[in-house]
This record gives structure tokens, C-alpha cells and sequence, in this order.
């Protein structure tokens, strides 16, 4: 499959080119950055720390879109949100990493999957994935005498928050519990709050170094707390996801899907 990485000189970017270097079946087809990025004309197996592989980074999506099959999205929500819409035209699959966009973004994206098979998730790992399975089902068990609290650490150049993995672990309590994320979610909590109120999902994120990300879902009873935790400590977890979701979303037919539906949870 002949696949693309967008932002291809971040962090991700490098992580993705690793992981398709890697993995039978699959092309580096092709790298994408912004227009002025130094990252334009570099060899892209060069800027992932590999040996060169005579693919240059380019600033025109146009004509990358033209010749792959596939691109793998870890850049910005207003990118993701423009590059999306050249996915649909192509009719490529396009696999979005990319987290914290709003509510009129995420509608823009709903409507490029009409005309492609579009993958996204807040979190590609194996183990993130199957946490968040977990906490729907213990969240479905314990009920509302449970406190849950989500509490999320990542590096300090994150520009979102909370993370995109939070929301999807927020979200699984939610669909637990059988109610709305958006009308339980408390985001913050600063000065005078009250107390807490019975079936509050709450969030607090933390920042610093060079955490990769780290995520716990608590739930804290009378008597008793039980938590889920996952760390990452690699970022290839989330560069091996995505490129598996591009295979599997490989002659699929146009839609919105999911990791859960890549791994089959
Ligand atoms: N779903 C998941 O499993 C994971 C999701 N993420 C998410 O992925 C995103 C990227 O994270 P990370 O790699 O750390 O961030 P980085 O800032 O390191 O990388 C983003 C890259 O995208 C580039 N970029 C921005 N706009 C465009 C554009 N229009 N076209 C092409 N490239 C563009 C940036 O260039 P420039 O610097 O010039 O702006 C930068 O090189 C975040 O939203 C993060 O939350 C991260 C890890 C896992
Ligand atoms: O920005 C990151 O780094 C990460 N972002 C994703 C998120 O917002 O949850 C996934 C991962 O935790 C790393």
C-alpha cells in the first residue's frame, strides 16, 4: 500500500516513517509539511533518523493525494480538517491521529466520510484501546456510588486538553453509565467548586517534560478505589496502530471508523 505521512518532520511524523519502514506491505509514498518548514525537500527516511530512501518532503498535498493510496494524519485540527477534505476527493483512506478539534471540525470530518474510508481515533495503541473497552464495562458494573475521575500527563510541548485519549476514555464512562459525556464531563475545578456531585466524570490533566502519555481512569467508592492505568513509553505503539489501520481500511468502503473497529473489540 502506498501510504503518506502528514506532518512527517514531528514527532509522530518520524514515529509513523519507522513504522511503515518496517512493515511488510507498505510504501513510503510520499511526506507532507508545511510551506517554509526546513523539513521541505529533505529525505524523509533521513528525517526519521533512517538511512535515506529518495522520498523528499513536499508543501503540495495536491499532488501528493494524486499518487498514494493511503496518508497517515498526525499534524494540527485545522490541517486535518482541510487535508481531510482532499482525501474525499481522491477517495484514499485517511487515518487521523490528530486530537482536540471542536465540535464544527469534527462535523467537517463526518462529512469527508461520506466519500472515504477515514480511521480516527484519540489513541492507536493496542493497550489504550483496550483500557478504554475496560472502562466502559466497569463503568456499566460499579454505578454511580463510583466516582470517576480521569487523569492524563504528557509531555510539555501538548497543545490540547484534555488529551484525545481522556475524551475517548470519558466518553467509554459515559456510554458505561448510559448518559451524556458532554452533560457529566467537569473539565476544570478551581476555587469555590461545591462538592462533587454524584455521576460528575471528572478530568484534570497535567503537563511536563517529556512524558509520552500516561492515563488513569479512577474509580473511587465508598470504601475503595479501583484503577486502570496505561503508559506509554515508546511512541511507535501509536505509529504501529495507524499503520495497521490503514491496511485494514484498504478497499473499505467510505465511512467513519474507529481503532475499536480496526481491532475488532
Ligand atoms: N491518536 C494517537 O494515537 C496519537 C495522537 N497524537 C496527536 O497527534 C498530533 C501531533 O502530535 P505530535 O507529533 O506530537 O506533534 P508535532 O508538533 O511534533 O507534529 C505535528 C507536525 O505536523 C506539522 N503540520 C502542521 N500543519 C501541517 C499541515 N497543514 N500540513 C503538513 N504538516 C503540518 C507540524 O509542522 P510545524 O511544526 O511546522 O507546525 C509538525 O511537524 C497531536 O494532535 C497529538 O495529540 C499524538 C500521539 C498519538
Ligand atoms: O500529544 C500527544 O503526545 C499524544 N496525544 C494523544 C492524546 O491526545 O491522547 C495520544 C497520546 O496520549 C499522545
Amino acid at each position: 500500500m502506498r501510504i503518506a505521512v502528514l506532518g512527517a518532520a514531528g514527532r509522530m511524523g518520524q514515529a509513523l516513517t519507522r513504522a511503515l519502514h518496517t512493515t511488510p506491505g507498505c510504501e513510503i509514498a510520499g511526506g507532507l509539511e508545511t510551506a517554509g518548514s526546513p523539513a521541505i525537500g529533505r529525505d524523509i527516511g533521513e528525517i526519521a533518523g533512517l538511512d535515506p530512501i529518495g522520498v523528499p518532503v513536499t508543501d503540495d498535498p495536491h499532488a501528493l493525494f494524486a499518487h498514494v493510496e493511503g496518508v497517515l494524519d498526525f499534524t494540527l485540527p485545522h490541517a486535518t480538517t482541510e487535508l481531510v477534505a482532499l482525501s474525499a476527493q481522491a477517495r484514499i483512506v485517511h487515518v487521523i491521529g490528530t486530537t482536540g478539534f471542536s465540535d464544527e471540525q469534527l462535523a467537517r470530518i463526518d462529512a469527508a466520510a461520506r466519500h472515504a474510508a477515514i480511521v480516527k481515533a484519540g489513541n492507536m495503541s493496542m493497550g489504550v484501546n483496550l483500557m478504554t473497552a475496560l472502562t466502559k464495562r466497569v463503568a456499566e458494573i460499579l454505578g454511580p456510588e463510583f466516582d470517576i475521575e480521569i487523569l492524563e500527563m504528557h509531555h510539555r510541548h501538548k497543545r490540547d486538553a484534555p488529551s484525545g485519549t481522556a475524551l475517548m476514555l470519558g466518553e467509554a464512562a459515559a456510554q458505561g453509565r448510559a448518559v451524556g459525556l458532554a452533560d457529566r464531563a467537569v473539565r476544570t475545578r478551581d476555587g469555590e467548586t461545591g462538592p462533587r456531585a454524584e455521576g460528575d466524570i471528572g478530568f484534570a490533566t497535567l503537563r511536563g517534560g517529556d512524558v509520552v502519555g500516561e492515563h488513569s481512569v479512577i474509580f473511587a467508592g465508598p470504601g475503595e478505589r479501583f484503577e486502570l492505568t496505561h503508559i506509554a513509553s515508546d511512541r511507535g505503539i501509536f505509529a504501529r496502530g495507524a499503520v495497521r489501520a490503514a491496511l485494514w481500511a484498504r478497499g473499505r468502503p467510505p465511512g467513519l471508523y474507529s481503532m475499536a473497529d480496526v481491532l475488532g473489540l
